[in-house]
C-alpha cells in the first residue's frame, strides 16, 4: 500500500500533524515528498504538503488522496527538515511554515495553464489530443480529459511542457516567437527560385534562410531586414516557414547590460580575512564567520571571492541584503560578476516575477541569489556558502508570523549542507560581536578603507546652542555653510532625516492638543501634498482642521520635521541648489528608487535628502558631505536597542561620505549629542561602544546576557485584554522556573492599533527549557477564544521590536 503523510492547510493545534492518505493507482509517480496535493478533510477538500511516503500505517480507513497541485515538488527534503525546525522554534503550524518558503503565486489560489514548448507535430500522439492544436490549456484539463500525471511529469521534465500561475498581470505570459525553415533547403532553394521576380520581398526572407537555416527571433528578424510581419505570416500560411514560442523570464534586470567586472587583487586585510572561508569551503566545513569591516573596506569584494570558489566547486550561494540596501547598485555589483547565473529576490518585484527568479533556482538555472530576508528559503540543494550582509539590520527577523530571523535560518542550513555562514557588518549586533567574543562564531576583521583612505571627520553641532544663539531653523549654520562649499566646489552632499518620529503630526499652540488617529493610540501624520492627515498603522485619514476640535482656536498647525518640510526650508534657504528627495513618497512607484539614484549618481543633483532608505549601500564617488538632522529621534524610542540603532544608523550614514578620492566631512546635529552612542559613532568606536553598551545591558538584565519573549495580547476589549495579559503573567509565574523574570502585564508601547487594545508580558531568562512547553500550553488553553473570539495572542522569541 502506498501512503502519503500530509501536513494540511488547516492551522490549529490539532491539525498540527501528519495525516495519512491512500495514493491513488494514477497519481503513484506523482505523488512525492514535498509536493502540494488535495485531500478530503472531513467535510471539505484542503491543500496539503506531502512529507513523507510510508507503506503502513495505523489509520483504519484511508482516504485517497483527490488531486496533485505540482507536478514537481515545490519543497525540497532539506527545506522540509527545516520547515519543521522552524516550526519548534518559533511555534508556528507546520504549514505556515512551508507557506512561507514558497512565492506568492503558489500560496494564492492562482489559475493554472499548462503551456506547450514544443511543436504540435513533436509531442505524443496523448499529449497532441490534449492541447488540441492550442499552445495554453486551462491546467484542469489534465484531468478532465483523464490524462495521466505521469505523461505531464515526464513532459515537464523534459522541457516540452511547462505549468504557469496566471498571475492577474499583464505581463504574465511572456512569449517570444521564433521563425525557422520548415523544410529542407534544397526545397527552400527551390521555392526560392520558384518565387516570382517581383516578391523581392519573399525573396529577401528565404535568403535569409538559405544563408542561416537556424531558427531567428521573429523580432530581430523583423529588424534585419527591415520586413514585416504580414509577409513572414505569407510564408508561414504557404508552409515555407514556421514558427516557435518560447518562455522569456520576467527579468526586471534583462534588459539591463551588466558591465563585466573581474576579481581585484585583495588588499593584505581582505586577503587574511578570506583565507578562513575558503579553507571552510575547500573542506566542505560548517563555520559561522562575522566579517567586521568599517564601511568601504571591500567586504562586497570578500564575498564576490568566496562566492567565486563555491561556484568553481560547483555549489551555491544565498547573498541576504537588507530590503533597503538592494538597490541597483548592489545588485550591479553580483550580476556584474556572475552575470546570469545570478537571480534576484525583492519585494519591488511583481508576484510573476518574483515567481520566475525562484523557478530559476528550482530547475538549476542559477547559482546564486541575492535577495531580501525570505531568499533564505531559495530552494538550493547543494549551498556552498551563505552571506548575510548587514548582519545588524532587524529587518533580518520577520515581524510576522512565522516570526523567524534570517540569520538563524541561515545557520541551520549551514549547517546541514556543512558550508561558511559570513555575517558582515561595520556595525555587528552586540548578540553576535559578544558571540564572536566566545569564539562560538569566527572573527574576520577589515579594519581601514580601501586605498587607505581616512574614515571622514566627524562634527557634532548641539541644536540647543543653536536656537540660543538665535538660529531657529532646522540646519546649524555649520551645516549651512558646508552645503554652499560643496555647492560651490561642484561635490555632493546628502542630508539624512530619520523617519521614524520624525513626521509630522498637527497640534493646537493654545491647548495643546494634538490630532490622533481614533482607532489607534498615535498622531496623525500632515500630508502637505493632498492637505490631509493620515494614520501611518491602519491608514485612517481625514482632511486639516481649520481649528482645535478642542478649544475651537485657529491656531492649529503643523509641528515636526517631514523630509517634504526640510526640502522647502533648504529650497528657500538655497535657491540654486538642486535637490532629489528620497522617502515612502516620492519611490513607491516601480523604478522611481532606480531612477532617482542614478540622476543623483549622474550629478542630476547637489543635494540628496532622504530617510532610512538612504543610509545603506550608496558608493558615490563625489558625495564629500553627510549631514544627519536629527540624531535623537532614533535614542527615544521605548526599545532596549536604541542606542544600538542610534549607534548603528550614524555609522552607517557616515560612510557614505568620502568613500573615494575625495576626503568627506560628517556633520550630525543634535539636541544630545553628548550622549554616547552619538559621541562614539562620531569617533567609530566600535570597540568602546560594544564595552560601554553590554555595561548597560548586564546592569538591566537585557540581551545578550539574557533572552527576552514578548507576549503580546490583543482585543478590540480593553477590561478583556488586560484580563488575558494577567491571566497569562500568573501562569508564567506559576509554571516557569524561579530563575526567569516574568515582568507585566503592561499596556503596549502602542497601547491601541485599529481599534484593538495591546497588552503585553515579557520574559525575561537565561536558561528555561520548558519554556516552549509552557508557551504551547497557553496558546492551547486559548485557542477557542482565539478562533472564536477574535483574541490575539503572539508570542516572539527574542524581538526585536518592543512595540
Ligand atoms: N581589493 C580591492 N582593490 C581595489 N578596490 C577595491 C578592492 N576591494 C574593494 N574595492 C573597492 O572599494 C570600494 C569599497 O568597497 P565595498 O563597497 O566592497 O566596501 P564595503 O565594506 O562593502 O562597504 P559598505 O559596508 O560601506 O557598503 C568599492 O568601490 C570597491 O569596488
Ligand atoms: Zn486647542
Ligand atoms: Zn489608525
Amino acid at each position: 500500500m502506498n501512503i502519503a503523510r500530509v501536513i494540511v492547510d488547516v492551522p490549529s493545534s490539532q491539525t498540527n500533524r501528519l495525516f495519512d492518505y491512500l495514493i491513488p493507482e494514477e497519481l503513484q509517480s506523482v505523488v512525492t515528498v514535498g509536493v502540494r496535493v488535495i485531500v478530503p478533510f472531513g467535510p471539505r477538500k484542503v491543500m496539503g504538503f506531502v512529507l513523507e511516503k510510508t507503506t503502513e500505517t495505523n489509520v483504519h480507513k484511508l482516504k485517497p488522496i483527490q488531486d496533485v497541485m505540482d507536478i514537481t515538488p515545490v519543497i525540497t527534503s532539506e527545506l522540509v527538515e527545516v520547515g519543521k525546525w522552524l516550526s519548534d522554534t518559533t511555534l508556528c503550524f507546520y504549514v505556515s511554515a512551508y507557506q512561507a518558503m514558497l512565492p506568492q503565486v503558489l500560496k494564492a489560489k492562482y489559475d493554472k495553464e499548462l503551456c506547450l514548448l514544443a511543436e504540435h507535430d513533436s509531442i505524443s500522439y496523448e499529449l497532441q489530443h490534449l492541447f488540441a492544436g492550442r499552445g495554453i490549456i486551462p491546467y484542469e484539463e489534465i484531468k478532465q480529459r483523464n490524462v495521466a500525471y505521469s505523461v505531464i511529469q515526464k513532459g515537464v521534465r523534459e522541457g516540452i511542457l511547462e505549468v504557469q500561475y496566471n498571475v492577474q498581470s499583464k505581463e504574465t505570459k511572456k512569449r517570444e516567437t521564433y521563425i525557422s525553415p520548415a523544410i529542407e533547403s534544397q526545397r527552400l532553394d527551390e521555392m526560392y527560385v520558384d518565387l516570382p521576380k517581383q516578391a523581392t520581398k519573399q525573396k529577401r526572407i528565404l535568403a535569409h534562410f538559405l544563408h542561416n537555416p537556424a531558427e531567428i527571433r521573429q523580432k530581430e528578424l523583423l529588424h534585419q531586414l527591415s520586413t514585416t510581419r504580414a509577409l513572414i505570416k505569407t510564408l508561414i500560411d504557404k508552409g515555407i516557414l514556421k514558427e516557435t514560442y518560447r518562455e522569456v523570464y520576467r527579468d526586471p534586470y534583462n534588459q539591463r547590460e551588466y558591465k563585466q567586472t573581474t576579481p581585484f587583487p585583495l588588499t593584505e586585510e581582505q586577503t587574511n580575512a578570506i583565507e578562513p572561508i575558503h579553507y571552510a569551503i575547500h573542506m566542505n566545513q560548517h563555520e559561522t564567520f562575522l566579517l567586521h569591516g568599517v564601511t568601504g573596506s571591500g567586504k562586497t569584494e570578500v564575498y564576490l571571492q568566496s562566492i567565486q570558489h563555491v561556484l568553481e566547486k560547483g555549489k551555491e550561494a544565498i547573498v541576504l541584503v537588507p530590503e533597503i540596501a538592494l538597490t541597483p547598485q548592489m545588485v550591479e555589483r553580483f550580476k556584474g560578476r556572475f552575470g546570469s547565473r545570478v537571480a534576484v529576490l525583492h519585494s519591488a518585484l511583481s508576484a510573476g516575477e518574483k515567481y520566475d527568479e525562484w523557478r530559476k533556482v528550482l530547475r538549476k538555472e542559477v547559482q546564486v541569489v541575492v535577495g531580501a530576508r525570505s531568499a533564505i528559503f531559495a530552494p538550493f540543494e547543494n549551498l556552498g556558502i551563505i552571506i548575510i550582509d548587514e548582519e545588524h539590520e532587524s529587518s533580518y527577523k520577520q515581524e510576522d508570523y512565522p516570526r523567524y530571523h534570517a540569520r538563524d535560518v541561515a545557520i541551520y542550513r549551514g549547517k546541514y549542507h556543512q558550508c561558511p555562514v559570513v555575517l558582515g557588518s561595520a556595525t555587528p549586533t552586540l548578540e553576535s560581536f559578544a558571540r564572536a567574543k566566545k569564539e562560538v562564531y569566527t572573527l574576520l576583521s577589515l579594519t581601514k578603507r580601501m586605498n587607505d583612505a581616512s574614515m571622514p571627520e566627524v562634527e557634532r553641532i548641539d541644536m540647543r546652542e543653536e536656537l540660543h544663539a538665535g538660529n531657529r531653523s532646522m540646519f546649524s549654520r555649520v551645516l549651512h555653510e558646508k552645503l554652499l562649499d560643496r555647492l560651490q566646489k561642484g561635490e555632493q552632499s546628502v542630508l539624512f532625516l530619520n523617519r521614524r518620529g520624525y513626521s509630522t503630526f498637527v497640534m493646537c499652540r493654545d491647548c495643546g492638543h494634538v490630532i490622533e488617529c481614533p482607532h489607534c493610540d498615535i498622531a496623525l501624520t500632515y500630508h502637505r501634498n493632498t492637505e490631509r492627515l493620515k494614520c501611518h498603522y491602519c491608514s485612517y485619514e481625514e482632511a486639516m482642521p481649520h481649528e482645535c476640535p478642542e478649544c475651537e482656536s485657529d491656531s492649529i498647525r503643523y509641528f515636526g520635521t517631514g523630509t517634504q518640510k526640510v526640502e522647502e526650508s533648504l529650497q528657500q534657504l538655497m535657491p540654486e541648489a538642486r535637490i532629489i528627495r528620497m522617502d515612502v513618497d516620492t519611490t513607491r512607484r516601480k523604478g522611481s528608487h532606480e531612477r532617482l539614484l542614478t540622476k543623483f549618481g549622474n550629478h542630476g543633483a547637489d543635494i540628496l535628502l532622504g530617510t532610512q532608505m538612504i543610509a545603506k549601500g550608496l558608493d558615490f564617488a563625489k558625495v564629500t558631505l553627510v549631514g544627519v538632522l536629527a540624531a535623537d529621534s532614533l535614542l527615544h524610542l521605548p526599545d532596549f536597542r536604541s542606542a544600538e540603532k542610534t549607534f548603528q544608523l550614524l555609522t552607517q550614514v557616515s560612510g557614505r561620505a568620502g568613500r573615494h578620492k575625495l576626503p568627506g566631512e560628517v556633520v550630525i546635529q543634535s539636541y544630545t549629542p553628548e550622549h554616547y552612542s552619538i559621541d562614539l559613532a562620531s569617533q567609530y568606536d566600535y570597540d568602546s561602544f560594544f564595552h560601554k553598551e553590554m555595561s548597560v545591558r548586564k546592569m538591566f538584565q537585557y540581551p545578550p546576557y539574557y533572552f527576552l519573549t514578548l507576549v503580546t495580547v490583543s482585543h478590540p476589549n480593553h477590561l478583556y485584554t488586560m484580563d488575558v495579559t494577567q491571566k497569562i503573567s500568573q501562569l508564567l509565574r506559576e509554571q516557569l522556573s524561579s530563575q526567569s523574570v516574568i515582568l507585566g502585564p503592561t499596556p503596549s508601547p502602542l497601547t491601541r492599533i485599529k481599534d484593538r487594545y495591546r497588552y503585553q508580558c515579557v520574559i525575561k531568562y537565561k536558561n528555561e527549557p520548558t519554556l516552549y512547553k509552557v508557551m504551547k500550553r497557553i496558546l492551547q488553553l486559548y485557542e477557542e477564544a482565539m478562533q472564536k473570539n477574535d483574541l490575539h495572542i503572539t508570542i516572539d522569541f527574542q524581538p526585536h521590536q518592543m512595540m
